[in-house]
């Protein structure tokens, strides 16, 4: 038994799904956390909306807040267009560590950087360090109370261009209600909602769109 739920769902993947293939990667993350033991990958049904969301927006540079095992950033790099990059950062060592065997495992490793440590010492050096110039498209996925704190940061740092789109999970549960305040009254941005379930339960969640007017 490998001595974490992290490293375990990394085994039943190399056990079970296809080298190579990023929908065999999710789908067995998927049969994994929903069969065997839950975890907080975004999961299929939000997963689904977050494709629908990165399609329309077709980004170059996108950024993830969250890696955990790198579902995620798998369902993102699988529908990135040829030079598109994703940044994806991560404060966990041992997530971060999972998150590379399996996003090197689905094949888009070539698209994906993994970031280590927290958003709000990454964010500042993205430009200088990474060479980002905007970010296209964001996935906001690691700690609630965080996300208006690191969205001020993306602004702040001139990240954000008009038309950026944001995109935060959990903004029901466990919920994100100083972040939703922001983006819908700020008047910087342009918000939607998406109402959904938490990943592999019944529980009510939900996605929110949040695209910079510039
Ligand atoms: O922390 C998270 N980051 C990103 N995504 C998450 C996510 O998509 C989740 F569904 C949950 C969640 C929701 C309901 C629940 F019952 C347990 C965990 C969490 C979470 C919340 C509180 C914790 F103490 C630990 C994890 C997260
Ligand atoms: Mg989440």
């Amino acid at each position: 038994m490998a001595q974490t739920k992290e490293q375990r769902i990394l085994e039943f993947v190399k056990q079970n799904a296809t080298e190579g293939d990023p929908q065999s990667v999710l789908d067995h993350i998927d049969k994994y956390c929903s069969q065997k033991e839950w975890a907080m990958n975004v999961g299929d049904e939000k997963g689904l909306i977050l494709d629908n969301v990165l399609k329309e927006a077709n980004p170059t540079t996108a950024l993830e807040m969250g890696t955990y095992c790198g579902y995620s950033a798998i369902r993102i790099a699988r529908l990135l267009k040829p030079g598109g990059r994703l940044l994806t950062m991560e404060m966990e060592p041992k997530n971060a560590a999972v998150a590379k065997e399996m996003i090197k495992f689905a094949g888009v490793q070539d698209k994906v950087e993994i970031l280590e440590g927290t958003t709000e010492v990454i964010i500042p050096s993205l430009k200088t360090k990474y060479g980002v110039e905007h970010a296209d498209f964001v996935f906001i996925d690691h700690f609630g109370k965080h996300y208006t704190s690191d969205t001020k940061l993306l602004e702040e740092y001139g990240l954000l261009r008009k038309g950026s789109v944001l995109i935060a999970d959990n903004v029901v549960y466990p919920g994100a209600p100083g972040f939703l305040e922001y983006v819908r009254t700020s008047g910087r941005y342009d918000c939607t909602n998406y109402p959904s379930h938490v990943e592999y339960t019944d529980k009510v969640d939900a996605l929110e769109k949040a695209v910079f007017k510039g």
